[in-house]
C-alpha cells in the first residue's frame, strides 16, 4: 500500500515537474546550443579551474554568433552576443535581475545590485544623488593622493624585469574606496586595508562558485558545504567591520548635526545614505547602509583595478599609442606635478578613448544575467519566461558587424563620429537601462586619473601579447597570469630619445 502510494506521489511529482517546464524546455530546443547530457545537460563545460571553464565556453561561443543555449543540469541559460537582441532583451518590461544573483544575498544584503521592485527603486531613488558629478569632484583629491602614493611605491621596481602590477593597483583602489565610500583611511585601518579587499575578493569567489557549481544551487545541499562554511567566516570579518564603521559614523554624523556643522565639503557616500530621505523623510535602515556599502566596496574594486591594469597591459605593447597619450598628458598638464583637476580630466580625451577600448576588449564584467517573467520574442527566437539570459559584453562589444577588426586595440574606435555610426548597445560595459552601473563616472574618473598619474612618471612596457594573456571570467574578469610590466622612468626616457 505505502509503495503503491510512494510511486503516485513520485508519479505526480514527475508530471508535475514536466508540466511546468515543456514550455520552456520546448522553446530552448529551438535555440542553438552544444548537445547536453541527460541530468546535467552542458555541465560538464563548467568542471576544473576558472580558466579552462573560460576557455571552453569561449571556446562554444565562437561557433555561435548570435545566441546559444547551455544546460546547466535542469537550468536554462541563453547566451547573447548581438547588440540588437541585447537592447530588445534589455529594455523589456518583462526582465527582472537573474535568479543567480540570490548567491551575494548573504555578502550584500538587499541592495541595489540585487534587490528589485519598489525597494530597488526606493533605494535606487536614495542613492543617486551620491553620485552626482559635483559630489565626485569632490573626490579627486582623495583620488590624487592615492595615486601619488601608488606612484611612489612603484619606485622600487623601476629599471626591474617585468613584475606583477596588479597587487599595487588593488592597495591603491581599495584604499580609494574605503575613503570615498566609508570615509576611513589607511592609518585608522591598519593593515586591515590589504586584508579586506582579500575578503572581498574571497566573498566574490565563492558567490560565483556557487553558480557554475550548479549542485550547490539548492540551499538544502549549499548549508552544509565547505564553501557555505568558508562564505560565513568571512561575511562575519566584513559585515563586522562595515558595522562599526556605520556606528561610528553616525555617531559623528549626529552630533555634527547636533552642533549645526554638516556642510555640503564633509560627505563621502556614507554620510550621503545617512541623510538621505525620500518627500516622506523615510530615509534608508542601518541595514541598507551596510548593503548599498559593501556593494560599493565589492562593485567598485577589482573593475577598476582590472581596467587600469589592462590598459597599461595594452599601452606597454603599443608604444605608439602610449607616445599619443603622453603627448595629450603633457599638453594638459604640463611639466608640473600638480594634481589633476576636474577641468583636466575634461581635456584628456585620447585618455578617455584609451579607457573606453580598454573597456570594449577587456570588460570587467564580461556578462551580466537577467530572468524573463514573460516570453521575449526576438526576430527568429522567443527567449523562453523563466530562464537565465546572459548578455554577453564581452562577445557584444567584439561583434565585427559593429567593430571592424575587433580584436585590434584602437582607441580611434571611441572618435565621436564612429560612436555616432554604431549600436547604442553595441558599447555596453557599464550594462544599460534602469540596472546601469551607479559608479560609471565614478570609475571612469578613478581610472583616468591613477593611469594619468603613472604615465606622467613612468614609461611602461610589457612583453607578453594579447594572445598570451590568460583570462578567467569570474565575478570580474581577471588575467590570471596577472599584468606583468617593467617601468622606466619618464625622465630617462626623455634623455635616452634625445640621445637618439
Ligand atoms: C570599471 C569599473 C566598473 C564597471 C565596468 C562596472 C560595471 C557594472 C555593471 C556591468 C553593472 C550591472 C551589473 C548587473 O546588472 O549584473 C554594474 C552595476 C553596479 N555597479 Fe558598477 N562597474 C564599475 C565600477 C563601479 C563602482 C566604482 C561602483 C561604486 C562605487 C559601482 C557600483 C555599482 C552598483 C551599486 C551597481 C548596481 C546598480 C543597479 O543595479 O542599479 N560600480 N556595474
Amino acid at each position: 500500500m505505502v509503495a503503491a502510494l510512494l510511486i503516485i506521489w513520485s508519479g505526480v511529482v514527475i508530471f508535475w515537474y514536466w508540466y511546468h517546464r515543456r514550455h520552456l524546455v520546448k522553446l530552448g530546443s529551438l535555440i542553438p546550443g552544444p548537445v547536453g547530457y541527460p541530468l546535467i545537460g552542458n555541465g560538464l563545460t563548467f568542471w576544473g579551474k576558472p580558466e579552462e571553464v573560460f576557455r571552453r565556453l569561449r571556446e562554444i561561443f565562437t561557433m555561435y554568433t548570435r545566441l546559444v543555449a547551455i544546460w546547466l543540469g535542469p537550468k536554462l541559460h541563453i547566451a547573447l552576443f548581438d547588440a540588437n537582441d541585447a537592447e530588445v532583451v534589455m529594455r523589456s518590461k518583462a526582465v527582472e535581475k537573474a535568479e543567480e544573483y540570490k548567491y551575494l544575498k548573504p555578502w550584500l544584503g538587499e541592495s541595489l545590485l540585487i534587490s528589485t521592485g519598489s525597494k530597488f527603486r526606493l533605494n535606487k531613488k536614495l542613492i543617486m544623488p551620491s553620485f552626482h558629478v559635483n559630489n565626485l569632484k569632490r573626490f579627486l583629491d582623495v583620488f590624487n593622493d592615492h595615486s601619488l602614493v601608488l606612484v611612489e611605491s612603484l619606485r622600487e621596481k623601476v629599471g626591474e624585469a617585468e613584475f606583477d602590477i596588479q597587487p599595487h593597483l588593488s592597495t591603491c583602489t581599495i584604499n580609494v574606496l574605503l575613503e570615498t565610500v566609508m570615509g576611513i583611511n589607511k592609518e585608522t585601518l591598519g593593515d586591515q586595508a590589504p586584508k579586506y579587499s582579500q575578503y572581498v575578493q574571497k566573498l566574490a569567489r565563492l558567490a560565483h562558485m556557487r553558480v557554475y557549481k550548479f549542485w550547490l544551487r539548492p540551499d538544502i545541499i549549499f548549508r552544509f558545504s565547505k564553501i557555505k562554511k568558508e562564505q560565513d567566516k568571512y561575511i562575519k570579518i566584513v559585515h563586522g567591520l562595515t558595522e562599526k564603521v556605520i556606528k561610528e559614523r553616525k555617531k559623528r554624523y549626529e552630533s555634527r548635526i547636533q552642533d549645526d556643522q554638516v556642510d555640503e565639503k564633509w560627505t563621502v557616500f556614507m554620510d550621503s545614505l545617512l541623510r538621505a530621505k525620500d518627500e516622506n523623510g523615510v530615509g534608508l535602515t542601518d541595514e541598507d547602509i551596510k548593503a548599498e556599502v559593501m556593494t560599493m566596496m565589492f562593485a567598485g574594486q577589482d573593475t577598476t583595478s582590472t581596467t587600469v591594469g589592462f590598459s597599461l597591459s595594452l599601452l606597454g605593447i603599443y608604444q605608439d599609442i602610449q607616445d599619443k597619450v603622453v603627448e595629450e598628458l603633457d599638453k594638459v598638464l604640463g611639466n608640473s606635478n600638480k594634481p589633476i583637476t576636474f577641468e583636466d580630466m575634461q581635456n584628456l580625451q585620447y585618455l578617455e578613448q584609451v579607457v573606453q577600448e580598454t573597456l570594449r576588449l577587456y570588460p570587467p564584467v564580461p556578462l551580466v544575467a537577467k530572468k524573463p517573467v514573460a516570453d521575449i520574442q526576438l526576430d527568429n527566437y522567443t527567449i523562453p519566461a523563466n530562464c537565465t539570459v546572459g548578455i554577453m559584453i564581452m562577445g557584444i562589444q567584439r561583434d565585427p558587424k559593429q567593430f571592424p577588426n575587433p580584436m585590434r586595440f584602437n582607441p580611434d574606435n571611441f572618435l565621436p563620429e564612429k560612436i555616432k555610426a554604431r549600436h547604442p548597445y553595441s558599447f555596453i560595459p557599464f550594462s544599460a537601462g534602469t540596472r546601469m552601473c551607479v559608479g560609471s563616472k565614478y570609475a571612469t574618473m578613478l581610472i583616468k586619473v591613477i593611469l594619468a598619474m603613472i604615465l606622467r612618471s613612468y614609461r611602461v612596457h610589457a612583453t607578453r601579447r594579447e594572445r598570451e594573456f590568460k583570462l578567467a571570467g569570474q565575478m570580474v574578469l581577471k588575467r590570471c597570469d596577472g599584468f606583468p610590466v617593467s617601468l622606466q622612468l619618464k625622465s630617462d626616457t626623455t634623455s635616452t630619445s634625445s640621445i637618439s
